[in-house]
């Protein structure tokens, strides 16, 4: 298994070109947040607002409307009640994250449904939390023709491989990912996380300890929204995700016993331009 070495984020995050707007930053959609989890969509929303996605709607429950407006003001939002607005939204944005926060309702069950049998090949979809719990529970294949990043912890994994944590080594996530979806990409979340592709897998070699709080997982999924978003999708743009998170991560742990995901997301735009501009600098 390969070490994704630092230099992949001066190589992914570069200046931006002076006369860009935000439609070359690329169309988000988050679809996330239910009544007892509101903090999940604000989390991966803002995470991918700060991450430089060229606008983000999150689709979520009308009751969490205000809280996410007075927070993201930069997210639009949508109700993920309305089929026909949803499906106009998803047919419409460029990268779609689903999951955090969305619980297992049948609402949940049928958004998931409808973003795998609604986006096409040069879509990203994104699954996180719920969404990925949903998938096993329900056994729904991941037939999409979009390209399929999923993003599980270690237990939503064993929920989806039928792996047990010890048994989820790279041999056997390897065949699970596959018998999933051979041309989907599986960041398999833990100290260390592992990128599983085809036949590469890579690990990262950043975070730490204080990184266990509940959102951190919600945050790396709006990082990876952004940058596809504005990176556009490939391997390098998502172990760039990957890394800054952790990273980050990284540099705030030095001082402070507990990182939280809302101070990430902070720090966002600073260590982007920092590491656009070691590229420059190289040049
Ligand atoms: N502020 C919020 O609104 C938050 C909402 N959340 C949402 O809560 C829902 C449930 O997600 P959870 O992940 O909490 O619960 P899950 O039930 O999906 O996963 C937790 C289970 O996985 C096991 N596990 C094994 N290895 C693990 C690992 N490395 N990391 C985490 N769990 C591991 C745990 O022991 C536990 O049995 C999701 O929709 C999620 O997005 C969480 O993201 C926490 C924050
Ligand atoms: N001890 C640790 N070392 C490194 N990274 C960690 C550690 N604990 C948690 N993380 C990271 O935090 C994130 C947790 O994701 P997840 O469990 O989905 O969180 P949530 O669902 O609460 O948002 C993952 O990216 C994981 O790698
Ligand atoms: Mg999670």
């Amino acid at each position: 298994m390969e070490k994704i070495s630092k230099t992949i984020l001066n190589q992914v995050i570069t200046p931006r070109n002076p006369e860009s707007y935000k439609g070359n930053y690329g169309k988000a959609l988050i679809i996330a947040g239910s009544t007892q989890f509101g903090g999940a969509a604000i989390l991966a929303s803002s995470a991918a607002v700060n991450s430089g996605a060229g606008l983000v709607t999150i689709a979520t429950t009308p009751e969490k409307f205000s809280a996410i407006n007075s927070t993201i003001p930069e997210a639009m939002t949508l109700d993920y009640h309305n089929k026909k607005e949803l499906l106009k939204a998803i047919l419409n944005n460029k990268v779609i994250a689903i999951g955090p926060g969305l619980g297992t309702s049948s609402v949940a069950i049928g958004l998931v449904k409808a973003v795998l049998n609604n986006t096409k090949t040069d879509q990203t979809v994104i699954l996180d939390a719920s969404a990925l719990t949903i998938i096993a529970e329900e056994k729904i294949p991941l037939q999409t023709t979009a390209h399929i990043i999923m993003t599980p912890h270690q237990g939503e994994w064993r929920r989806l491989s039928q792996l047990g944590i010890p048994e989820q080594t790279e041999a056997k996530n390897f065949e699970a990912l596959h018998a999933l979806n051979p041309d989907a990409v599986l960041i398999l979340k833990k100290h260390g996380s592992e990128i599983y592709y085809q036949d590469m897998s890579f690990q990262i070699t950043a975070g730490n300890a204080g990184m266990a709080t509940g959102g951190m997982g919600d945050t790396l999924t709006g990082i990876l929204t952004g940058f596809v978003s504005q990176f556009g999708y490939s391997l390098a743009t998502i172990q760039a995700a990957l890394l800054i998170h952790s990273v980050i991560g990284d540099k705030l742990y030095k001082k402070n016993y507990v990182v939280l995901p809302s101070k990430i997301i902070e720090k966002l735009p600073k260590y982007m331009n920092e590491f656009s501009q070691q590229t420059t600098n190289k040049n």
